[in-house]
């Protein structure tokens, strides 16, 4: 009578009570964990063979597993900078169960082949379930779509599709790809970015970027792309996702589509929620990220947006890049940042220890909503479920009491660009349990 008790963990937050996991599910909660696990042999601090195995949770939090909506895994054709198996283990030492893997890999997730081979490697790993990401156009030339049937029906099952990095800036083939995914509840995630509005452009476009003589990326570069999107989505009755939303303005429109209930949802990145604009005035590479950091302003409307649900989710846009690709002029280098490993962090900073969202809203915001943008809350092995009997131990513990400095040469990701670096952020994620099964735990828990 295997299994682990988990002992006065917060639930969400809530007060502390016990769990007990076996054979990949949550079998009990508070008074019947113990019961049952007492029942079975006795709990066995030392994990014996056959008895129950111990945590003691004292003090830490218990989330859903978290999903995240938006990774890049670089596998295939990156393998240098990022690969299945060690994104999906910082995605675990993130306190992530599951994964959507972005499209712009080479050759690019545009056929049923590419993406059960990304499935299959993540299923090897196995250190977090990943989710492939199709793209919507062939080789994300935005010329033709691709074979989004094909993706959807194959044993990857994709319900995402994005061509990420680029904007399917076609309206005509932007129509046509939400009318596709209709017929099997898919979603496409637009990367929105007018391109004749951002030609060359490096960094937010403000007076700073004047004084600093960087080519600016206008706020209505995004705006003018979400305002057609959620109005392409309402004209075909198809869901449309916007990736890493990053100005006030689109926040307003967003916030207009919702009410008129149209089937528009949003995400924000943990650098959007904290950093600035200002970070770029170094010339510093490691701030430099599509779409770019903002103003405090556009800051303040994403975390206000996040805490009153216009904007659904927090998706953290990991993306990792070789050394050499950071380690260059501003103007050269590659446009992106790491974000698993420290985004559960940002968002308490953010989000929780201001006040603005409690334990249950990290839940939502992290797993419970993207789970299902990403229909993986149902099916096989479902994430973003809740915390009770029955379902799968998709699980994260993590202690909000301790705080700890950003150490890059510590993370599991291949690439370095964390814009975080010697940073002083809160929280610690203990232990991530994958069907009960421990894909992370930090050093000193047992088991
Ligand atoms: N966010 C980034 O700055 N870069 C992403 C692409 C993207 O998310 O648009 C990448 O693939 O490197
Ligand atoms: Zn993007
Ligand atoms: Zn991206």
């Amino acid at each position: 009578m295997s299994g682990t008790l988990i002992t006065g963990a917060r639930v969400l937050g809530a007060d502390p009570q016990d769990l007990l996991i076996r054979d990949g599910v949550i079998v009990a909660l508070g008074a019947d964990a113990r019961a049952e696990a007492g029942a079975g042999g006795g709990a066995d601090e030392a994990g014996g063979a056959g008895g129950v195995t111990t945590i003691d949770a004292a003090g830490l939090i218990v989330l859903p597993g978290l999903v995240d909506l938006h990774t890049h895994l670089r596998e295939p054709g990156r393998e240098d900078a990022e690969t299945v198996e060690t994104g999906t283990r910082a995605a675990a030492r993130g306190g992530f169960t599951a994964v959507h893997a972005m499209a712009n890999t080479d050759p690019v997730a545009d056929t049923a082949g590419v993406v059960e081979q990304v499935w299959r490697l993540g299923r090897e790993a196995g250190h977090a379930d990943v989710r492939p990401v199709g793209a919507v156009t062939v080789g994300l030339k935005g010329e033709r779509l691709s074979e989004l049937g094909a993706m959807a029906e194959s044993a990857a099952g994709v319900r995402v599709f994005s061509d990420d990095g680029i904007c399917v800036h076609d309206a005509m083939l932007m129509r046509r790809a939400l009318e596709y995914v209709k017929a099997f509840d898919g979603v496409i995630a637009q990367h929105a970015q007018e391109p004749r509005l951002t030609e060359g452009a490096q960094m937010n476009e403000g007076e700073l970027s004047g004084r600093l003589g960087l080519r600016g990326w206008p706020n209505v570069a995004e705006e003018a792309i979400v305002a057609r999107d959620v109005l392409l989505a309402a004209h075909v009755g198809s869901r449309v996702h916007i990736c890493h939303l990053s100005t006030k303005g689109s926040v307003e429109i967003v916030r207009l589509a919702k009410e008129r209930g149209l089937p528009v949802t949003a995400e924000v990145t943990p650098h959007h929620l904290l950093l600035t604009d200002e970070l770029v005035a170094g010339y510093d590479p490691r701030y430099k990220v599509n779409p770019p950091l903002r103003s405090a302003e556009d800051v303040a409307a994403l975390r206000e947006a996040l805490a009153d649900g216009t904007i659904d989710i927090v998706a953290t846009d990991h993306a990792p890049h070789p050394v050499e690709a950071k380690d260059c002029e501003w103007d050269a280098a590659a446009f992106g940042m790491l974000g698993l490993e420290t985004a559960l962090s940002v968002v308490q900073h953010t989000m929780v220890d201001t006040g603005l969202l409690d334990w249950a809203g990290v839940a939502d915001r992290l797993s419970f909503a993207p789970a299902r943008i990403g229909r993986c809350d149902t099916g096989d092995h479902p994430h973003g479920r809740p915390i009770a009997a029955g379902e799968p131990a998709n699980l994260t513990l993590v202690d909000p009491s301790t705080t700890t400095t950003v150490d890059p040469s510590a993370s599991a990701s291949l690439s370095r660009n964390t814009p975080y670096e010697g940073m002083k952020l809160p929280g610690t994620v203990v232990a991530t349990f994958l069907r009960g099964r421990p894909t992370f735990l930090r050093e000193g828990v047992t088991p």
